[in-house]
């Protein structure tokens, strides 16, 4: 076989430009995705999974646990980060180290150097679940970007504008593909479709999503 000598150098992980700081990473986690699904189930083996309401008092669709110094929660109070599980009154699981090293690799291949989460959120969708356009701006220091990892069926991202009027762009997630946006994105609208049945070899009948955030100082 010939080399080419005139070959690009090689590149890295591919990066797909979402916006002004925001960026896919197609399949960014794959190789470690059987440790992340380890992690989340010692996690809610300790802080399950459970449905919990808005403060307008509509069971979300997705179940929810967390893992890290704080976590986030919604009831008929509000939505806010605590340091304890609201179900147990224990504090949350330490976030498992693959999770972190993950979160932290991926933001700075995004362009956010010394991204060290304190909060992960994990979403579980199966069939059916969806999550509604939304801001993430719960957390202190918004100069810190967000991390979103996908595991297991496919689902549709959509990425909107710092306004909800305006019209988001349709990203479909697949099993390792991970999202990062901060900067300028940082309060940019964004949600997912409702999850189309299926089965996964990672997962099975649904789809995981971990969200790591600075949500303290
Ligand atoms: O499941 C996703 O991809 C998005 C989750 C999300 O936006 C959130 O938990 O705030
Ligand atoms: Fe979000």
């Amino acid at each position: 076989m010939q080399h080419d000598l005139f070959a690009a150098p090689a590149s890295g992980p591919e990066r797909l430009p979402l916006a002004d700081g925001a960026v896919v990473l197609p399949a960014y986690a794959c190789g470690v995705a059987d440790q992340l699904l380890a992690a989340i189930d010692s996690v809610v083996a300790q802080a399950p999974l459970r449905r919990m309401v808005t403060p307008g008092g509509q069971t979300m669709s997705a179940q929810m646990s967390n893992c890290g110094a704080l976590g986030w929660v919604t009831d008929r109070a509000g939505y806010r980060y605590q340091a304890t599980d609201p179900v147990s009154g224990r504090p949350w699981p330490a976030m498992p180290v693959a999770i972190a090293r993950l979160a932290t690799q991926a933001a700075a291949l995004a362009g956010f150097a010394d991204f060290f989460p304190d909060a992960c959120l994990i979403n579980r969708y199966q069939p059916g679940a969806r999550m509604g356009l939304h801001q993430d701006r719960d957390e202190q220091d918004l100069s810190q970007p967000i991390v979103s990892v996908s595991l297991g069926l496919p689902m549709v991202f959509q990425f909107g504008g710092l306004k909800r009027s305006e019209r988001p762009r349709r990203v479909p997630l697949n099993h390792g593909d991970v999202v990062v946006w901060g900067g300028p994105s940082r309060l940019r609208y964004h949600g997912v479709l409702t999850l189309k049945p299926g089965t996964h070899p990672a997962t099975g009948d649904c789809r995981y999503n971990l969200t790591l955030r600075r949500a303290g100082r």
